[in-house]
């Protein structure tokens, strides 16, 4: 009986941590928001705001040390590889209101982007357990990898306007220069050269916007999609592009998906690659592994 009654009193203790640049929309009534929607009689809600990039996985560590359960990462997929970064290690569970530019794992798993629908998910607190990876021992949650897409997100990254439109600026001018690559991939130990244009390492099915890359992957298959778009004339473009907003890039000529759980990618040069759209430098050799099941995170009604 006094179990039963420490069961149903007792509250989750949760933590929203709001990155105030994601998605270039302004933040400052989100913890108003919240209060006025969330499920008072199930959590404690508690909010830190970011004030600089990495200060979402300090956070968040700190949330872990001091009994939080849940950590809700507010913004886009950089934020939630910081905070879903620490969730992993403790083992918490992740709460996702999407605030980013392109929301691909929100997106995939179809949190809605409507805040108050979105809010009223984590009131749901309903679990799921999806696969995770690791790009040279850095985890990842949606999407990583190198060629063009990391080239853009580096110049992005210096860019002070955030959005969707500084996205496509920046990618139409560059696209007009930038020269395919050369890439030896071993997936689970078969082996294939290849150049390309872009290699992505997909663990859901898009980078963004309903952009896909790899429109079957799976976050719950313990499986990764190596996703090549080899070296085609810019005149195919415009047909890639339909087929990426369609979810058809797996019919095309273009792209080759190779699926695996151990990746092994060496390179010409040492260049930009990117975490979930975040950018870094790294040298020419690059291993990737699936974390099968490996976050706990809230979804909506849904079954991958
Ligand atoms: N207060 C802050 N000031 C500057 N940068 C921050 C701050 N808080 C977080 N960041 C950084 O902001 C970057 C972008 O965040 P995020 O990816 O969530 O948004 P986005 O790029 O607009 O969305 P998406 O990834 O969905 O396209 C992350 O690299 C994060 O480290």
């Amino acid at each position: 009986m006094q179990l039963l009654k420490n069961v149903t009193l007792s509250k989750t203790n949760i933590l929203f941590i709001i990155n105030p640049i994601s998605g270039g929309r302004d933040k400052t009534n989100i913890p108003g928001l919240i209060d006025q929607h969330l499920d008072k009689a199930r959590f404690n809600a508690n909010f830190r705001f970011t004030e600089y990039a990495g200060h979402a996985s300090e956070l968040a560590a700190e949330a872990g040390q001091k009994n939080f359960d849940v950590i809700v990462a507010v913004g886009g997929d950089g934020t939630i590889n910081e905070v879903g970064t620490e969730v992993l290690k403790q083992d918490k569970i992740l709460g996702i209101l999407p605030f980013g530019s392109g929301n691909g794992l929100s997106r995939y798993l179809q949190i809605p982007m409507d805040t108050v629908k979105a809010i009223k998910v984590i009131n749901g607190l309903r679990t799921m357990r999806i696969d995770t990876a690791t790009f040279n021992g850095r985890p990842f949650f949606n999407m990583s990898g190198m060629g063009f897409d990391a080239h853009i997100s580096d110049l992005f990254a210096s860019d002070k306007k955030r959005g969707l439109s500084g996205y496509v600026k920046t990618g139409l001018k560059e696209l007009l220069n930038y020269k395919p690559e050369l890439y030896q991939i071993e997936v689970d130990g078969k082996s294939i050269s290849r150049a390309a244009f872009v290699v992505s390492i997909a663990n859901s099915s898009q980078y963004g916007n309903n952009t896909y890359i790899s429109p079957e992957a799976s976050v719950t298959d313990g499986l990764l999609d190596v996703c090549v778009i080899k070296s085609f004339p810019l005149l195919r473009l415009p047909k890639l592009a339909i087929q990426m907003l369609r979810g058809k890039t797996h019919h095309s000529k273009v792209v080759e998906i190779i699926r695996g759980r151990q990746i092994r990618i060496l390179r010409d040069k040492a260049a930009a690659i990117h975490i979930d759209g975040e950018p870094y430098q790294m040298g020419k050799e690059i291993e990737i592994a699936v974390v099968p099941l490996s976050l706990n995170i809230i979804t909506p009604a849904y079954e991958a």
